[in-house]
């Protein structure tokens, strides 16, 4: 293995414990330092940056409490609560190391050590300390971005009713830490309400970050969330950091938690409800502070009377519930919206005179937007690009569903044409899914799950 450039502090009032540890060391780390008192670990630790630090649990002679280990472990992580430190333990003094864990410390080596053992646990933690590093990095870019940015945060549009309710409700919740759970179809603006939850809250500076639940595989979901230990399994080559701590201080999106089975649902309420996280492969816990947003398509009530969703669960992430309707239920926000694209676009595509024909306007409203927001804003950005000259018309928009919205009352109905839609713009893309899904303004997961729905193949 080549050797890391890495900074290593040894503490052991045993002079032959710090010659083999250095001698050991040495080939693998570029810097190794070793100090026999531990009341010069604060001058030490003021003075320098160590990506690990092993630390012996007793210093006077005949000591075994481990007491001492533990006091100099605090003051360490209270002064730099990312620092990696490995105890080193007498055999025997488990239940000393576990504390140790708890308090902090990322490891432990029973003395006396393999050689082999002591390398591949410093390796560890200097890997440890370098991947929490550059999360800390991310989130500090994602805090300035954030402020830099800050300005041109993305307006949610509407004045219809229904909308004004969303805003009103938005208002009340950021500021509090409950959960929120954000119903609708897919494309209506659901992850845009979660972003303005997060935006308006307390947690504003700290992350946003989204998982798309339904798209994460039963055997990934757990690393994924909670993250996981290096060798937990097969590919697990290094240290993996979850989503639920990268959202630590900030808010976790959780998207299409219909689509969590129950195995999935249940180490999810665990998380939710201790507010800690067990990595895969490790033992231990650990304490995050996220606030959960969720969001789905699916009619979560109707899936706990199936026995397809916890109750529990639910009840854990509805604390307050935002229901956002589809945009054929608020047709009066079609031209606002319509108008808020064309300008987007029209200034994208350096085509700033354009503007929507009445006829064309109307045809928008009537059209029944199966994809929602989503469709309208494709629709709008496709007819500004291919438009040849000032005033978009109603041929310019290629809806491929013409019900109106006059016909949307029958579900069944609306299944019906919800399927024709969608083979057609299969067909019409010689059965690339995923531009199909682009022009109906639908994303990969929802089109594949509205085709299996619909038993379409291709
Ligand atoms: N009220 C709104 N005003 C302006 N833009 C909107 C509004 N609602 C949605 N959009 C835009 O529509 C697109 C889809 O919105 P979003 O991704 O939030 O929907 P969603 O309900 O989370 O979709 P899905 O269920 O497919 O994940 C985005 O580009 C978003 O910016």
């Amino acid at each position: 293995m080549n050797k890391v450039a890495a900074n290593v502090l040894v503490i052991d009032d045993d002079p032959d414990v710090l010659h083999t540890a250095r001698v050991v060391l040495k080939p693998q780390f570029s810097s190794i330092t070793v100090e026999s008192n531990p009341e010069q670990i604060n001058y030490l630790i003021n003075h320098n940056q160590y990506d690990v630090i092993l630390l012996d649990m007793n210093y006077t002679t005949g000591a075994t409490s481990g007491k001492e280990g533990l006091f100099w472990l605090k003051n360490i992580i209270t002064k730099n609560p990312m620092q990696q430190v490995i105890m080193m333990t007498a055999y025997g003094d488990i239940k000393l190391a576990v504390e140790a864990m708890k308090i902090g410390a990322s490891d432990f080596v029973v003395k006396p050590w393999e050689n082999e053992k002591l390398q591949a646990t410093v390796y560890a933690a200097y890997n440890l300390s370098q991947s929490k590093k550059e999360v800390e990095e991310l989130k500090n870019k994602n805090s300035n971005l954030k402020k830099l940015l800050g300005s041109t945060e993305e307006t949610i549009i509407g004045h219809s009713a229904s909308m004004k309710n969303i805003f009103s409700a938005v208002d009340k919740v950021a500021s509090t830490d409950a959960n929120v759970l954000i119903l609708g179809d897919n494309g209506t603006g659901k992850e845009m309400i979660a972003r303005s939850i997060h935006n308006r809250s307390n947690r504003s500076a700290k992350v946003f970050i989204k998982v798309d639940l339904g798209a994460i595989s039963e055997n990934l979901f757990e690393s994924e969330l909670f993250g996981h230990k290096k060798g937990a399994f097969t590919d697990a080559r290094e240290e993996r950091i979850g989503r639920f701590e990268l959202a630590d201080g900030g808010t976790l999106f959780l998207d299409e938690i219909g689509n969590l089975s129950l195995a999935m649902q249940a180490k999810l309420l665990t998380a939710i409800q201790h507010k800690e996280i067990v990595k895969v492969g490790n033992n231990v816990t650990t304490p995050v502070d996220c606030r959960i947003v969720a969001a789905t398509n699916s009619n979560l009530l109707q899936m706990v009377a199936e026995g397809k969703f916890r109750e529990d669960l639910l009840y854990r992430i509805n604390t307050v519930e935002i229901h956002v309707p589809r945009l054929r239920d608020r047709t009066e926000d079609i031209p606002l919206l319509a108008n808020h694209f064309l300008n987007i676009y029209a200034q994208k595509y350096r085509k700033p005179t354009l503007s929507i024909n009445k006829k064309a306007m109307e045809y928008l409203c009537r059209h029944s937007w199966p994809g929602n927001i989503r469709e309208l804003q494709h629709a709008i950005e496709r007819a500004v690009i291919m438009a040849d000259d000032n005033i978009l018309r109603q041929e310019n928009f290629l809806l491929s569903n013409k019900m109106t919205s006059a016909d949307s009352g029958d579900s069944i109905n609306m299944d019906k044409v919800e399927k024709s839609t969608i083979e057609k713009a299969i067909a019409k893309n010689k059965g690339n899914i995923s531009k199909a899904a682009k022009e109906l303004g639908l994303g990969r997961t929802t089109i594949y799950r509205k085709m299996d729905k619909y038993g379409i193949r291709y």
